[in-house]
């Protein structure tokens, strides 16, 4: 189906990469309307991670052109803690940069962190720190959300937190692009297979 600019989140066109010797995809188009979810699949190293890192602007295909119509969260593979940082201290510093207003503690209390708040992320689980990237999500309002595998590491009542949190932004007309390996928990709109 065609859609109207202003219906569509994100779109793609004729996306193609080059890694090393390796022709990673060529022609990948896609869109993401408000409401909409697109899964990414593919084995290890197929190339999810850097198809999402170009939508999402930190990357230049080799060929194509992404078109997002608004701001994007990125919630990547490696969560963006330092050491030092707590689930407090970290929230903070992007809710000043972003000028949030959200309260923190209901923040940290939502993500299942009111314990471990003030905990440096050095000590923390990997679930925890996964959590707290996670955060982020709700500290500012996106219409894009580019999620990497954001179920690793986290317990069955972390999952549920995530499909929850996806599933809010979905109703409430944001779009999801999303690396999933097994289980995305949600039925896509689309899916591509790398
Ligand atoms: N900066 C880079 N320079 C060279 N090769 C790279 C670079 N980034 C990724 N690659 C290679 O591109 C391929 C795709 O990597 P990518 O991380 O996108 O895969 P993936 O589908 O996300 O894998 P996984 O399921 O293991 O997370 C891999 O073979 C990887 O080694």
């Amino acid at each position: 189906m065609l859609r109207g600019v202003t219906e569509v989140l994100l779109s793609a066109t004729g996306l193609g990469m080059i890694r090393g010797e390796r022709v990673l995809f060529t022609g990948v188009s896609l869109s993401v309307a408000p409401g909409e979810s697109l899964v990414l699949r593919g084995s290890n190293g197929a190339g999810k991670t850097t198809l999402l890192r170009i939508l999402a602007g930190l990357t230049r295909p080799e060929a194509g052109e992404v078109v997002r119509t608004g701001l994007h969260h990125w919630f990547a593979h490696r969560e963006g803690l330092k050491p030092h940082e707590t689930p407090r201290t970290h929230l903070g510093l992007w809710a000043k940069a972003w000028g949030s207003d959200s309260d923190l503690d209901s923040v940290l209390a939502q993500m299942g962190l009111k314990r471990p708040a003030d905990v440096p992320a050095r000590y923390l689980s990997a679930g925890q720190r996964r959590r707290t990237a996670l955060g982020r999500l709700l500290l500012e309002k996106r219409p894009i959300w580019m999620l990497d595998e954001p179920y690793t590491a986290l317990d069955a009542e972390g999952r549920e937190l995530v499909l929850e949190l996806i599933e809010d932004h979905l109703k409430s007309g944001g779009g999801v692009v999303a690396a999933i390996h097994g289980e995305s928990g949600f039925v896509p709109t689309n899916e591509v297979v790398l």
